[in-house]
């Protein structure tokens, strides 16, 4: 008789919905979430609610778009709800279309609803196009459009091309984003995990404050990657919220935090920042390689310090 399967069980994946969203194109490139239990919320805070409390072991957020620069509420709302952590990143081409309630003519069209984030990439189009458009915003790009059906005061909406797939509407436009090539950045948060092995193709998102009135502060703070020849490929500054003047950094850096020179970088930040927030050490999704100096690398730093524990215990010269 054959040994009874392994009971499996199955995992939940919060996500940005209803079904069509960009978030959702980003799940769908996570092999693990493929035939598990995913679930549309209506906001990021939402989403990472579900990750906290339980309700899912992961969830999907936009973090960064190409031409709008940070989603600055994901930002936010990792910088203020601690136990989570992102554990891999992925890539989707945005684009978007204008549509509206069957029968509706572009001509007709005055009030658009859309995602803030998608309006903002389409605006010279919209501006040039319907230049006395009113916006409404919309909690996703699909959902601007679902709401149409739904008593809306809106006139049309922008969504994303596979709209026509998912609602009835009338497409009334095509190609409305001002830079063909946008590209969002998502990531997938979970609670706090053992942080994974480095690929040799990784990230570091960092969340870091700086001790106030310090004049130079912040090129310490570049400082502790540059002489470790760690490269950011984020460092932006977010308002703290609680005075005027008082930011925060929210920093990408290359490498992994199990990477020796990442990990004495964030000692060296650690030492004198008041806060420093890890958000994890995930492989990128560009799968670029993170090339480095010699004098960087793992073995160089496990040189140098057994060189320091021979000295202190006697057992090295200290010229070695
Ligand atoms: O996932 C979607 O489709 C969304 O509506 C969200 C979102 C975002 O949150 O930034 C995702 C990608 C686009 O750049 C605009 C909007």
């Amino acid at each position: 008789m054959s040994a009874p399967a392994a009971p499996t069980t199955t995992r939940t994946y919060s996500y940005l919905g209803p079904a069509g969203t960009f978030t959702e194109a980003a799940l769908a490139q996570v092999p693990e979430a493929v035939g598990q239990n995913w679930r549309s919320v209506n906001n990021v805070g939402e989403a990472l609610d579900d990750v906290v409390s339980g309700r899912s072991d992961a969830a999907m957020i936009a973090i960064e778009n190409s031409v709008e620069g940070g989603v600055s509420v994901a930002q936010d709302a990792l910088a203020n709800i601690p136990g989570i952590q992102i554990i891999g990143e992925y890539l989707v081409s945005v684009n978007f279309v204008l549509v509206a309630r069957p029968g509706t003519r572009i001509e007709d069209v005055r009030v658009i609803n859309a995602h803030p984030v998608a309006y903002a990439q389409c605006h010279l189009w919209l501006d040039a196009t319907l230049p006395n458009h009113e916006h409404i915003p919309a909690s996703s790009n699909v959902a601007a459009a679902s709401t149409l059906f739904e008593g809306s005061l809106a006139d049309a909406a922008v969504a994303p091309p596979n709209i026509t797939k998912h609602y009835d509407v009338e497409l009334l436009a095509e190609n409305l984003g001002d830079n063909p090539n946008a590209v969002t950045r998502f990531v997938l948060v979970s609670r706090t995990v053992v942080v994974s092995e480095p690929t040799g193709s990784d990230k570091t998102s960092l969340i870091v404050e700086l001790p106030e009135d310090e004049a130079g502060s912040l090129l310490s703070l570049l400082e502790q990657f540059s002489t470790r020849g760690v490269n950011l490929s984020l460092i932006q500054s977010r308002p703290i919220g609680d005075a005027l003047g008082r930011y925060r950094f929210v920093i990408d850096a290359d490498g992994h935090i199990r990477d020796e020179r990442v990990a004495d970088a964030l000692l060296g930040v650690k030492r004198f920042s008041p806060s420093v927030i890890f958000l994890g050490s995930y492989p990128r999704a560009d799968k670029a390689v993170i090339t480095h100096k010699t004098r960087y690398s793992n073995e160089v730093f496990a040189d140098a310090r057994d060189w320091l524990r021979g000295i202190v215990s006697g057992e090295t010269a200290s010229s070695d």
